[in-house]
Parts: structure tokens; C-alpha cells; sequence
């Protein structure tokens, strides 16, 4: 079964030359945490906020979005409300932005429909003590982890069944973040909520996730579980992620990816990800990456790249392919 689905997802808004989002396709099911990675401008939010049916303003969409049983790009109005309101749960960065400083940690999760024994229940539910107490305390008597906690308890209020956690953990510091993981996969596990975590950090995904999306310049570009993505990264950019962000224990240099991910106004006739990758041949400045189904589960998007899980270091092809000349075509194509 499957909570969320988007389908050949395509997002344009005026002005841009490409596309925000471009063809993506992505599935989370009851109880599972999916992580969405990429660099800064890659469509990552894009892509959660159209799970509750926001896109950007003057914006045009074909593709599907699915929530269970609804179609959300067809919602209006009250529909669209209820959506927001009830089965889908968003939590971003920062949690003072969603807390107002002036009113009480319980008027904001009786605001959101709990009745004040349902609110002390929420913030035992995430962790925090003497909830009781906490109800009459304002945000500023709290520290960010605790504020978070707090957010969370009212993203729980209306008994979501997928939560959308943008950057949530981002501006806590190592420990908390930590914490904060650990209580939203306590939480996916106790009530089989989905969780959509969407991180720029390869790492903390493949730690915390069961599969992971890497998006590069609005497109999915890799596929994979965590353990997959994290042993066998199959696209050259999702490579470049792991080798450019630090990981705990380990003394090996950084690596950064060279240049930087391209603007709304840059337009490719090839793969996107062309000029900044060490390992792009000719081809790919002209031709597109056809999406391949790997073997042992999940897509890549890239022509040149090994095909992961043979024995031959064969390669996955184009969508429209080159002269026979100069490449293999055998993939399945999108
Ligand atoms: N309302 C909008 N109008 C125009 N362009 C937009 C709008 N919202 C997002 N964009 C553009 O779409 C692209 C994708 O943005 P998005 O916020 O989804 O990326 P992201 O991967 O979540 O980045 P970040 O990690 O910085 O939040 C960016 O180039 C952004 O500037």
C-alpha cells in the first residue's frame, strides 16, 4: 500500500527557462522513512509542498500527486484544508517560526484541535517531561530541541498518517538532532506513520532512512535504499555528496563537488549534471540519461554510470540514444 505517490511530477513557474520539478516520481508507504537529498535549489521542497497541494505561486503542474485515495493537484478550497489539516503534517527548520512568542506552548496545541489532557498526552508522546508544566510555558522558556518537540506534538495532533519533516533537524546542534531523529522513527514505527525527511545531508539520510531520493536540478536522479545508496552510490553526483560531506570518525580529506547545482535559468540539452562531473563523456552534454531500473531495486539516471548489481561494468544508456558508435543503449527507458 501506498500513502503518497507522485507521478512524472513537472513544475513550472513564469519567468523560469527550465522546469522546477521535472518528470518526478516518488512513493512513501505507511511506516516508512524516505529521505530527499540534494544541494540548495534542487526541488526538494517543492516536491513535499506539493504533497499538501501548495505550488509555487503562478505555477503549473502536469503528472499526478496521490495521497491515499485522493487526488491532491485537484484539490480546492475546503478539500484542500481538510488535506492540510488532517492526514498530511509538515515540520520545517525552524520551530520559532511556527510558534507564536507571545501565547502559551498549550494554546498552540489546543489551537491545532487538542483538548488540554490530549495535549499533555502529545507532549509526553514526544518526549518532553513534566508536560503539565510545559503547557503553561511560552517558547522562549524552551531550547530549540524542546521547541521542536513542541512542533512535532502539534504536527501530531490531527493523528497525521504521512509527516513532511523539511530540514527539521537542521538547526539543532549534533545531540539534539539526533534525538529529534530518533523520536520521528519512534514515532513512524508506534503509530506506521510515513516520514518524508528532507535533508541536503547524504549521510544523516542514509543513517536514518529505509530508501533515499537524490534530486540534482529538479530532477530524481538516484533511487535506492539507504544501505544501497550509501555502498554502491551508483550516479556520479550522488558520489560527489558522500565524498564532500564530513562523517564521524573518519580522517579522509574532503572532496566538494566542483561548480555549482544550475539556476532556473540555465537550460541543458544533455545530462544536467554535465559540467561539474569528473566522470561525463561527450555524449552527455548532447543526449539525456535514460532512467534505468537497477537489479537489486531502485533507478539511476545516469548513461555512463556501471550498471550496479552485474558482473560486467556495462552501461545504463540514453533516453534518445547517441550513434552506436560511441555507447551501449540497453536501458529501460523513461
Ligand atoms: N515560488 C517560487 N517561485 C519561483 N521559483 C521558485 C519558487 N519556489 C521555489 N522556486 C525555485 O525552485 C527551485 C527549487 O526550490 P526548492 O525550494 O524546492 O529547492 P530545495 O532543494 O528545497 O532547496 P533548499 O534546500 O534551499 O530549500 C529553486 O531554484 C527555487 O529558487
Amino acid at each position: 500500500m501506498t500513502l503518497l505517490d507522485i507521478q512524472d511530477l513537472t513544475v513550472r513557474v513564469p519567468g523560469a527557462a527550465r522546469p522546477v520539478l521535472d518528470s518526478v516520481s516518488l512513493h512513501v508507504a505507511p511506516g516508512e522513512v524516505v529521505g530527499l537529498v540534494g544541494e540548495s535549489g534542487s526541488g526538494k521542497s517543492t516536491t513535499a509542498k506539493a504533497a499538501i497541494g501548495l505550488l509555487p505561486a503562478g505555477a503549473t503542474a502536469t503528472g499526478a500527486v496521490r495521497f491515499e485515495d485522493t487526488d491532491v493537484l485537484s484539490l480546492t478550497g475546503e478539500g484542500l484544508r481538510a488535506h492540510r489539516a488532517g492526514p498530511v503534517a509538515m515540520v520545517h527548520q525552524d520551530p520559532r517560526a511556527a510558534l507564536n512568542p507571545v501565547r502559551r506552548i498549550g494554546d498552540f496545541l489546543t489551537e491545532r484541535g487538542a483538548t488540554r489532557a490530549r495535549a499533555a498526552e502529545l507532549l509526553a508522546a514526544v518526549g518532553l517531561s513534566s508536560p503539565e508544566r510545559r503547557l503553561r510555558q511560552r517558547p522562549h522558556e524552551l531550547s530549540g530541541g524542546m521547541l521542536q518537540r513542541v512542533v512535532i506534538a502539534g504536527a501530531l495532533a490531527a493523528e497525521p498518517r504521512l509527516l513532511l519533516a523539511d530540514e527539521a533537524t537542521s538547526a539543532l546542534d549534533v545531540t539534539t538532532q539526533a534525538e529529534i531523529l530518533a523520536l520521528l522513527r519512534t514515532l513512524r514505527a508506534d503509530r506506521d506513520l510515513g516520514l518524508l525527511l528532507i535533508t541536503h545531508d547524504l549521510h544523516l539520510a542514509a543513517a536514518y532512512c529505509d530508501r533515499v531520493y537524490v534530486m540534482y536540478a529538479g530532477r530524481v536522479v538516484e533511487e535506492r535504499s539507504a544501505r544501497a545508496l550509501f555502498t554502491t552510490p551508483a550516479h556520479p553526483y550522488t558520489r560527489g555528496l558522500l565524498s564532500c560531506s564530513p562523517t564521524l570518525g573518519t580522517t579522509h580529506p574532503l572532496h566538494p563537488i566542483p561548480g555549482r547545482p544550475p539556476s532556473l535559468s540555465d537550460t541543458f540539452t544533455g545530462c544536467p549534471f554535465v559540467t561539474r562531473c569528473g566522470e561525463a563523456e561527450e555524449n552527455c552534454e548532447t543526449w539525456t540519461p535514460a532512467r534505468t531500473q537497477l537489479h537489486e531495486g531502485g533507478t539511476v539516471e545516469c548513461a555512463v554510470a556501471p550498471v550496479v548489481g552485474r558482473r560486467s561494468a556495462r552501461r545504463n544508456g540514453w533516453a534518445q540514444p547517441p550513434s552506436p558508435s560511441t555507447a551501449t543503449t540497453e536501458a529501460s527507458h523513461s
